[in-house]
């Protein structure tokens, strides 16, 4: 960001995490933003034709004040907001950009990983290298405790599940989330597995081609199914052959994110994938 930017005007940086696109703003430069109707911002700037265009709004704040917490406060807090305006707890994209972003403006110095950033998730330690052009390189985020119990998802009302149960393969009629058949091309599996990385996670297994599933259809339906009374983040998944060469497993995956839509990427998304398939034998670790 240019330090010349006057007060008075907004300056924003664009980044990206895997394709998973957001616009970055600095709290601390410009406090006004914290009066600002956020939702309201996020959904004008994500706008792919009207605004600056991304799947939502990344504010870099200074850290909540606490009066009796740990002794030192986190380096800087994380706000998020999707591109339809609604705030999410996490996102694993952009913590990792949201890091670089306080690195290069010095809000976090040089040399101080690992960096402690409040999220919606409580605090998570991002650690970083830099580069040999001294730019901050790699990053990687210790991303929590999985939950899997559908009180913490949340998830209601699925039958034969009680609040502290995990659904773990849990067997439904895929009909009752879109037209009639829309999971055969695809292989989609009449099981679904829900995991929070602190925001919620819904994972389908396929044997298809993910390309086959219509996912701007479907997506919107799973999203804003009763079941889930905050909405959900869904993700459909084609886990690979664990083959003994291979050093670790792997998957595709399609994400149609809470509040976003279609994302090329989603870092919490992939961590409740992995869960997922820990949990269901198709990853082996
Ligand atoms: N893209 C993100 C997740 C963003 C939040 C999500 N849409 C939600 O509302 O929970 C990631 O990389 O984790």
């Amino acid at each position: 960001m240019d330090p010349e930017t006057p007060e008075h005007l907004l300056s924003f940086t664009k980044m990206n995490g895997l394709g998973n696109d957001y616009v970055y703003v600095d709290a601390f430069k410009h406090p006004f933003l914290l009066t600002m109707n956020l939702p309201h911002l996020s959904i004008m700037l994500s706008n792919r034709n009207f605004g600056i265009g991304s799947d939502g709004l990344i504010l870099i704040c200074p850290p909540s004040t606490v009066e009796s917490g740990p002794p030192s406060p986190p380096d800087f807090k994380m706000r998020m907001f999707n591109a339809d305006g609604s705030e999410g707890e996490m996102c694993g994209n952009g913590i990792r950009c949201a890091v670089k972003f306080a690195v290069d403006r010095g809000i976090v110095g040089r040399r101080e990983s690992p960096v402690q950033v409040e999220t919606g998730n409580g605090v998570l330690e991002v650690r970083f290298k830099m580069d040999e052009m001294g730019k901050v390189g790699l990053i990687s985020v210790d991303m929590g405790v999985p939950k899997l119990a559908c009180k913490d998802i949340p998830a209601v009302d699925i039958q034969g599940i009680e609040k502290d149960q995990a659904v773990i393969s849990h067997p439904i009629d895929l009909n009752c989330f879109g037209p009639q058949d829309w999971h055969i091309k695809a292989g989609v599996q009449p099981f679904m597995t829900l995991v929070s990385m602190g925001n919620p996670h819904v994972v389908f297994t396929c044997t298809g081609d993910l390309k086959d599933i219509p996912l701007s259809v479907i997506g919107p339906l799973i999203e804003h199914h009763y079941w889930f009374p905050s909405r959900i983040n869904v993700h459909f998944v084609k886990f690979k052959p664990f083959n003994l060469d291979d050093e670790m497993s792997y998957c595709e995956m399609r994400t149609w994110e809470r509040g976003s839509g279609e994302t090329l990427a989603c870092g919490t998304g992939a961590c409740s994938v992995a869960v997922a398939g820990v949990l269901l034998g198709q990853v082996e670790y």
